[in-house]
């Protein structure tokens, strides 16, 4: 089982009264499978993804992720779930201002680089055909940006081990450039995240999710800031990955997004339950 949810339980306290975010939880799911979770703003939707992803730790229950319980994680192997087992498309922007958007999307990749990611999945992104581009490295730092990283996306670790060969920056290079391409956004690969509007930044993170070609993608409100013809791209392009057999649990309120789903789950109240008609 890729993921299982026990009994989850998140309680945070309001005007001293205790309330349960996310109440007693469970869910199954397996490789191949595209999961909604819809529900009222406040109903727990991003309380329980960042459960999933290790970014919160559970009142009560676990988290297991391909038989490791997430909570019983040290912080070396937690970071390396987060970068390699799952990727994460936050509902807020957590792209580093000092990076271009090529060097943001290639980012997760050479952070754990005698980790090499397999490429024997079958890929979107991998048929698309990389634009002739020069060699990057994690090097376009802009000197007018302010260095601090005051959103420091939860794939950032120390990168502890040996910057990557530039064979593997040029193959890194080219799936970066690939997954740009398939959300229609390589045309801004040399920009700067704030030369970017909310739309594009959105597809350059769900980009950056799918760099380390995540088993699991968790995505909340993938399609917030974006117009009807870039949700069907974005949209889409999940619908492929989980067809070659990436999961996908996503939170929306997007109508449009739905029909691309195996199944959709409501949260009423922190309560998680299968959508009736
Ligand atoms: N750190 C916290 N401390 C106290 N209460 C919190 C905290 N984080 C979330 N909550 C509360 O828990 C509840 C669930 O919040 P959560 O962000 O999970 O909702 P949501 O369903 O994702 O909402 P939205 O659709 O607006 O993003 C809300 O009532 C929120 O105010």
């Amino acid at each position: 089982m890729l993921l299982e949810i026990k009994d989850l339980t998140r309680e945070f306290v309001r005007r001293g009264v205790p309330f349960a975010a996310v109440d007693h939880v469970n869910l199954s799911m397996d490789d191949g499978e595209f999961i909604a979770i819809v529900g009222r703003s406040g109903n727990g939707k991003s309380t329980l993804l960042n459960m999933v992803s290790g970014l919160l730790r559970p009142t009560s229950g676990t988290v297991t992720v391909e038989g490791k319980t997430v909570a019983e994680l040290d912080d070396r192997a937690l970071s390396r779930l987060r970068n390699r087992t799952i990727g994460f498309v936050t509902q807020s922007q957590t792209l580093l201002p000092n990076l271009t958007v090529i060097d943001n999307v290639i980012l997760p990749a050479v952070l754990f680089p005698d980790d090499p990611v397999t490429h024997d999945q079958d890929h979107a992104a991998e048929e698309a055909t990389a634009p002739d581009v020069p060699k990057q490295t994690i090097s376009g730092q802009d000197p007018s940006a302010d260095q601090s990283d005051p959103d420091m996306p939860d794939v950032i670790a120390p990168a502890t081990s040996p910057s990557p060969s530039d064979e593997q920056t040029d193959a890194l290079t080219m799936r970066a450039h690939a997954l740009l391409a398939d959300l229609q956004v390589d045309d801004l690969a040399h920009s700067y995240p704030r030369e970017l509007s909310g739309g594009e930044m959105r597809r350059v993170s769900i980009a950056r999710a799918l760099m380390n070609q995540p088993k699991l993608l968790i995505a909340d409100e993938p399609t917030g800031d974006l117009d009807a013809e870039s949700t069907l791209i974005v949209m889409r392009l999940l619908r492929s990955l989980v067809d070659r057999g990436t999961s996908v649990l996503m939170v929306t309120h997007d109508a449009d997004a739905l029909p691309y789903a195996d199944r959709i789950l409501t949260l009423d109240a922190g309560r998680l339950a299968e959508k009736t008609a």
